[in-house]
């Protein structure tokens, strides 16, 4: 069980960005953000590579400071933050690495000491992660996976109530990303904000309360999944099994298909109609009767709308590149 956060104190923005950047001589990695983020929100971060994500949580750790704006996290400008309060967020990140000779026990109690954080906290997040089986094994015999959780148990210590997790489910199974994500909601549900940036947007789908979409240094979009869904104003996809040909089915909806693809063999066919369409739609293709053996209805998912948000993954789908 992950203990509630201690709430006296607590601010309630984690995260205020005016006008944030980081600029690398001519080189805008981060460029003009303005974002709040409340306490006790998750976020997924996602974006292109080198579309300033990691800059960002840089920023947000105090690791480097803005070349022009402001940031506020848990109140205090980061670049400044004294160790007292760095020690209020956790940090898990992209490439994680380790000593080899230590054990996990040996090196989460390291990491807990370095933050001051109580030691007997090291069992019960080992026990947390799924590694108490390899507590007392040195780290060198350890999977991608097993280094994964260990790295998420040290970004735990100290029940920090700001986790930045940078690409965290790489090297990881079906099931421990689902774990993982899992850990996540109940840091969340104890009041703790957490940021998770990955570039595997199938899995963020419907995780976080909010998706950040960054487009070359720029924040593209932000807000509910939901909300941006509606912003995108993308068609409804409607598949329809069609096993005596996809005439019918496209005749049938007429002016009301933005777009019809049939499938290689023939047999099925997918429709784009506007959401407000939708049920019209529905209405003729089940009028068709045996023309239309099945069919099945998908809302744009999180991938068509970073597309939709992001030029450069556009681009990067088309190149058949990944998101
Ligand atoms: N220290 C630096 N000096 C110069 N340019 C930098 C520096 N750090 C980052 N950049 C550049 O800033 C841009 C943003 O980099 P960043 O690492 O934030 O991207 P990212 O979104 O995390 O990418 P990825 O998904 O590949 O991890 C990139 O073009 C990168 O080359």
């Amino acid at each position: 069980m992950i203990p509630e956060l201690e709430t006296a104190g607590l601010e309630t923005v984690a995260i205020a960005a005016r006008g944030l950047s980081r600029h690398y001589g001519a080189h805008r990695a981060v460029d003009g953000l303005d974002f709040t983020l409340d306490a006790g929100t998750t976020l997924a971060l996602i974006g292109h590579n080198g579309a300033g994500k990691t800059t960002l949580m840089k920023l947000i750790l105090g690791l480097i400071r803005p070349t022009a704006g402001s940031l506020k996290v848990l109140g205090v400008e980061p670049a400044r933050a004294a160790l007292e309060h760095r020690r209020q967020i956790g940090f898990l990140p992209e490439n994680v690495a380790f000593h080899d000779e230590l054990t996990g026990t040996q090196t989460l109690r390291f990491y807990a000491r370095l933050k001051r954080a109580p030691l007997k906290q090291c069992d019960a997040l080992l026990e947390r992660v799924g590694l108490s089986f390899a507590a007392s094994r040195r780290v060198k015999t350890y999977s991608k996976g097993m280094r994964q959780r260990l790295g998420l148990a040290q970004a735990l210590l100290g029940d920090p109530q700001l986790l930045l997790l940078d690409e965290p489910t790489t090297g990881l199974d079906p099931a421990s990303r689902a774990e993982f994500f899992q850990i996540m909601r109940e840091l969340a549900d104890r009041g703790a904000t957490v940021i998770i940036s990955s570039h595997i947007l199938t899995e963020l789908e419907a995780k976080t309360d909010l998706v950040a979409i960054m487009n070359t240094g720029h924040l593209a979009a932000f807000g509910p999944l939901d909300m941006l869904r509606r912003e995108a104003d993308l068609p409804v996809r409607i598949t329809v099994v069609t096993p005596n040909g996809t005439g019918p089915a496209v005749s049938a909806l007429g002016s009301i298909a933005q777009r019809a693809v049939v499938s290689e063999n023939g047999h099925s066919l997918q429709l784009f109609v506007h959401v407000e369409d939708k049920l019209e739609a529905l209405a003729r293709l089940t009028a068709l009767g045996d023309a239309v053996a099945d069919l099945d209805i998908a809302r744009p998912g999180l991938d068509e709308i970073y597309r939709h948000f992001s030029p450069e993954a556009a681009k990067a789908a088309a190149a058949g590149g990944e998101a």
